[in-house]
């Protein structure tokens, strides 16, 4: 019974979800309804696009670019873009949605070559321009990713040469950050080399990405092996691959490394792509995937050494993906901090165990792994939703400066640069 009602509650957008396993197949969508009471209109003009409306009873149909897309009249009225509907100057809606009837048709319509234009009941009328309504459609966004990415094993990644930024050049150049920026959502990780090993160089250089994440551990830190706050970080251990954070709702979005100092052995740091093993798992079996992407994890961090008193619980999927088009977004996967597993039926938590268990395999395949020694003066940004780090057991004084950034700001900053972000 608690399966069925678990089960249940996975499948209960089911309409709108589409099934996990049939991500990533194309969409192919025939539609052929000819009603005799649909409002019919066939785009004539010669070239460049062929375009197909139609107002049906329930929503519009356009047909554009090989694709058939669908749009609620509700939504096309509070989609209104006109100067009294819509702030432009601030890009902000004036509309109140909630004075639109939610059954509203338009009484009228016209078109023109780019444009549909619909009047309302109350005699307003709405300019669409079709490639704007082309660009907004659930059809299409279905279809394309919110971030093209390129993920990666250890081969691919090293035979792509992918250049180190300059910090001459970075600080003082928007193209030098635009190309860091733009590797950096491409490959989950980018570096800047030639930094002076402090940690005010560390932060100047971080600054000029984005916010920093103040959290329990400061804004910048400065770790030692030194065992001062209850955590294995502050150790000499190696630490399996991971990401950081997985205890916060919001887990940090990006992590920043720079080893300002290491006398002694070991130490390497492990680099490993969690989009390209997710993707491995979603190929191999499905319902892997799925079952990865449903079952809420809790993840803890308890702290109790003198000065530092912290708990933090985060919950949420170890593969976190948007629902329209099952694009993976964020990967919440730390053995470590994983806590008490109590809202999952057994049945459904055996199965999930064995997912977890070709994640993990995946991610634990030598030839998924990247492994550098991170050197004074060379910076390492790790997109923390998407790419795994983990370190070596070491000797000696090895120290080891950075901070977490706010993932908004950085994108923030990628877009404000003209990436797509
Ligand atoms: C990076 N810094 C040393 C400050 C904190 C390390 C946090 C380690 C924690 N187990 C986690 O994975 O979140
Ligand atoms: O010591 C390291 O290289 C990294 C340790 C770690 O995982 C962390 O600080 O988040
Ligand atoms: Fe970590």
């Amino acid at each position: 019974q608690q399966a069925m009602s678990l089960a249940r509650v996975f499948c209960h957008l089911h309409g709108y979800l589409q099934p996990i396993s049939n991500a990533q197949i194309p969409l192919v969508s025939v539609l052929t309804r000819t009603q005799n009471n649909v409002k019919h209109w066939q785009h004539t003009a010669p070239q460049p696009t062929s375009c197909r409306l139609q107002l049906q009873e329930e929503c519009l149909e356009l047909s554009y670019g090989g694709l058939v897309m669908h749009f609620d009249y509700v939504w096309l009225r509070d989609h209104c873009r006109s100067a009294s509907c819509y702030n432009s100057k601030t890009n902000q809606r004036n509309l109140d949605t909630a004075n639109v009837e939610l059954n509203i048709h338009p009484t009228n319509y016209r078109v023109d070559d780019e444009n549909l234009f619909l009047t309302w009941p109350d005699g307003h009328v709405t300019r669409y321009n079709l490639s704007w309504l082309a660009q907004n459609s659930y059809e299409g966004q279905k279809q394309s990713a919110m971030q093209p990415r390129i993920v990666w094993n250890s081969d691919i990644y090293t035979s792509a040469k992918v250049p180190f930024a300059n910090w001459d050049k970075f600080m003082t150049c928007d193209e030098e950050l635009k190309n860091f920026l733009s590797n950096f959502l491409l490959y989950g990780i980018a570096f800047v080399e030639g930094v002076p090993s402090t940690v005010e160089a560390t932060e100047t250089v971080t600054r000029r990405v984005s916010l920093i994440r103040e959290t329990m551990y400061g804004k910048m830190w400065n770790f030692t092996s030194d065992f001062s706050r209850g955590d294995t970080a502050y150790t000499k251990l190696a630490l399996d691959r991971h990401t950081d954070t997985t205890y916060f709702q919001e887990p940090c979005g990006i992590q920043v490394f720079h080893c300002l100092r290491h006398e002694g052995t070991g130490g390497r740091t492990l680099l490993v792509d969690g989009f390209y093993s997710a993707g491995q798992v979603l190929k191999k079996t499905p319902e892997h995937f799925e079952l990865l992407a449903r079952v809420p994890i809790k993840h803890e961090y308890i702290e109790k050494v003198s000065k530092h008193q912290n708990h933090m619980i985060g919950i949420g999927p170890v593969l976190n993906v948007y629902p329209w088009n099952n694009e993976i977004y964020m990967i919440r996967y730390n053995n470590y901090d994983r806590a008490v597993i109590n809202t999952v039926p057994h049945d459904i938590v055996k199965r999930w165990y064995v997912a977890h268990r070709e994640l993990t395999t995946e991610l634990r395949k030598p030839e998924n792994e990247l492994w550098v020694k991170l050197k004074p003066g060379k910076v390492l940004f790790i997109d923390n939703w998407r790419v795994m780090h983990g370190r070596e057991s070491f000797t000696g004084l090895r120290q080891l400066c950075g901070c977490y950034l706010t993932r908004d700001d950085v994108l923030n900053t990628a877009r404000s640069l003209g990436l797509q972000a």
